[in-house]
């Protein structure tokens, strides 16, 4: 058991307004998290916080036992695994599937005349087939589907074996077959011992994989719940963090959720 992440009494202010309340959060590396929350609640500028990207405005956050604003970030940010859409535009469109996964060992994006172990691309193979995108190594980056490309955005995430790993949004704009697939991925790797601690931003239940253990529900900057799946997502929970009358159910390890 290892601490992750841990955010003591962070607070984010930006132009005067409160981003992030006063949040006190724990990760372990056996854990697997779900951040929920509606739009502006704050998802992101946690996420960022625990990528080393933000310092806190005030409290104090923890990463890998690196304080964040009293360490060298450069060293620490080869050891986090981030997938979000925004890191996916600094991608070259040109690039190769291989290589938006190779490229991860030298934490660049876009190939250049860095020199590459074989053991370098034994791995991001292996990685690459994990992801069932073995058969697309050839192919650029800009021609893929959202959902493959989504899939080499975890792939390349996971090629330096980080020892946290923070998906934003990873489902957002898939279709039901590109979700699904998608997310019975993310539960065999969530549901492995091997798998670092792992903090997934998402805005639907129904994206949280099987082998997810615990949730933090986020409103206005403030944590509303935070806990075991079971405990945090209730109907009552979540509906008082999304503002209307919600009703959770959940069927072997999915969620669904829908008003009442
Ligand atoms: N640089 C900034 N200056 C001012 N306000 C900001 C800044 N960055 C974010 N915000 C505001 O902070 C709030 C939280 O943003 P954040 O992106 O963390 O929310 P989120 O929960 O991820 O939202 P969404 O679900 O819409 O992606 C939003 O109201 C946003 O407009």
């Amino acid at each position: 058991m290892t601490t992750v992440l841990e955010l003591s009494d962070v607070s984010v202010t930006r132009e005067g307004t409160t981003i992030l309340d006063s949040v006190n959060w724990s990760v372990d590396s056996s854990e697997r998290w779900v951040i929920l929350g509606p739009n502006g609640a704050g998802k992101t500028t946690l996420l960022q916080i625990a990528a080393a990207f933000l310092h806190p405005s005030r409290g104090t956050a923890v990463v890998l036992d690196q304080r964040i604003g009293g360490t060298d970030l450069f060293e620490l940010r080869p050891r986090i695994g981030f997938a979000s859409t925004a890191m996916a535009r600094r991608i070259p469109a040109s690039e190769t599937v291989l290589d938006v996964v190779l490229t991860a060992a030298y934490s660049v994006t876009g190939r250049w005349n860095e020199q590459y172990e074989d053991l370098d691309v034994r791995r991001a193979q292996r990685v690459l087939a994990e992801w069932k995108l073995g058969h697309l190594e050839s192919r650029r980056f800009g021609e893929l589907s959202d959902g493959e490309q989504k899939r080499v955005q975890i792939a390349r995430a996971v090629m330096t074996d980080p020892e946290l790993l923070l998906l934003d949004e990873p489902a957002a704009s898939l279709d039901l077959g590109a979700r699904e697939e998608l997310v019975q991925l993310l539960g065999g790797y969530a549901s492995s011992p091997f798998a670092p601690g792992i903090i997934m931003v998402t805005h639907h239940v129904e994206e949280i994989p099987r082998g997810f253990t615990h949730a933090l529900l986020l409103a206005n900057g403030g944590v509303v719940a935070a806990g075991s799946l079971g405990d945090v997502l209730t109907s009552e929970q979540l509906s008082q963090t999304f503002g209307l009358g919600l009703e959770v159910q959940e069927t072997e390890g999915r969620f669904t959720a829908r008003a009442v």
